[in-house]
């Protein structure tokens, strides 16, 4: 897929295939702090209506990356798009638009929850006056906070601080969300409710962009995933994508396992037995191709399946630093 900068629209040009309209994508992008390195030639991609786990080590730059994407940080070097707006430049245009959770959100301590988000929502420049008490009550309830609207800011847990910042993204309806951490300090309850909100903001067809460490977290609720690792994106893509890449395996599901197999072996596809048919190897091989062989030798197929890795040996080996031999090439499989 080729694709250009193009400012005003944000749509990629494309020499062949269309590409997907994206939500948000940087070029190049690179933040240095002092002798730190944090953000490296990071090209990120988030299509409209994905939800996008970012995921990556402590120290990986997932949050500077956020804080580029969304004007609070300015790059080094690199391009940002948001909502097909250049940033930092365009900030005004692209945040109404856009509801962050990030680290540290400003809020007054001595203030309640509820004061505090109507400050916000005061500051909301699609909202009127007269529409700031439901949009502030319906966000509180949104993230579980009714109760203890009323108390000061100051004596809330980590996870009701989460909420709070999770209600101020959620103060109006927005084209995208971007959750720096969200289930940082909360219950299993919590992180649960989260994992809701995301669903339904997703059904609305809202992106999500969200970081975590929590990978089974982002194995259910996100279409796709962008791993990162000293600053520079390993692997991006659609998560299903991703987990196929890893493992050349195809589970086929048949009452006639040994002629299967025997199909395969005179097709020279490695294979074996398996309880429910046969595991074809595709490391030399298509799923397609398997399956002509095993249709053209009257194998009766029940059930095709990729076999799946799960994302954290995904992770685990895109993050293994001492491979990084075998990480390169597996990100290069990964992007074909
Ligand atoms: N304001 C800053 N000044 C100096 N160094 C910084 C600053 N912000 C980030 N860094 C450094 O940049 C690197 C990337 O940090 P960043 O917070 O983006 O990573 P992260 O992936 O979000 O980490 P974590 O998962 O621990 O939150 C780290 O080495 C960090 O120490």
């Amino acid at each position: 897929m080729t694709t250009s900068f193009d400012t005003e629209h944000g749509a990629g040009v494309t020499a062949s295939a269309p590409a997907p309209a994206l939500a948000a994508r940087t070029r190049g992008l690179r933040k240095v702090y002092r002798s730190t390195v944090a953000v490296d030639q990071v090209d990120l991609d988030v299509p409209e209506g994905a939800v996008l786990g970012m995921l990556g080590p402590n120290g990986s730059g997932k949050t500077t990356t956020i804080r580029m994407l969304l004007g609070l940080v300015r790059p080094t070097e690199g391009e940002v798009e948001l909502l097909g707006r250049r940033m930092p430049d365009n900030a005004q245009h692209a945040l109404p638009d856009v509801g962050a959770l990030v680290e540290g959100p400003g809020f007054h301590p001595f203030l309640s929850g509820r004061e505090n988000l109507r400050r916000l929502a005061a500051a909301e420049p699609r909202l009127s006056t007269s529409d700031i008490p439901k949009a502030v009550e319906d966000a509180l309830e949104r993230v579980g906070l009714g109760i203890a609207a009323h108390r000061r800011y100051k004596g809330y847990s980590l996870g009701m601080k989460q909420r709070l910042g999770l209600a101020g993204a959620l103060l109006v309806p927005r084209r995208m969300v971007v959750l720096d951490e969200p289930t940082n300090g909360l219950d299993p309850a919590g992180t649960r409710e989260i994992r809701t909100i995301i669903g339904e903001l997703h059904a609305e067809g809202v992106t999500v962009l969200v970081s975590s460490h929590l990978l089974a977290e982002v194995e259910a609720t996100c279409t796709h995933v962008a791993v990162l690792h000293d600053g520079t994106v390993v692997a991006q893509g659609e998560l299903d994508e991703l987990l196929e890449s890893g493992s050349p395996g195809l589970v086929v599901s048949t009452p006639d396992g040994d002629k299967a197999l025997q199909a395969l072996q005179s097709n020279r596809i490695p294979g074996k037995l398996t309880p429910e048919g046969v595991r074809a190897d595709l490391t030399a091989t298509s799923a397609p191709q398997v399956v002509e062989a095993l249709v053209h030798a009257g194998v009766a197929v029940h059930e095709v399946k990729r076999e799946r890795t799960g994302l954290e040996d995904l992770f685990a080996r895109l993050t293994q630093r001492d491979a990084e031999g075998d990480r390169l090439s597996e990100v290069d499989e990964v992007k074909a």
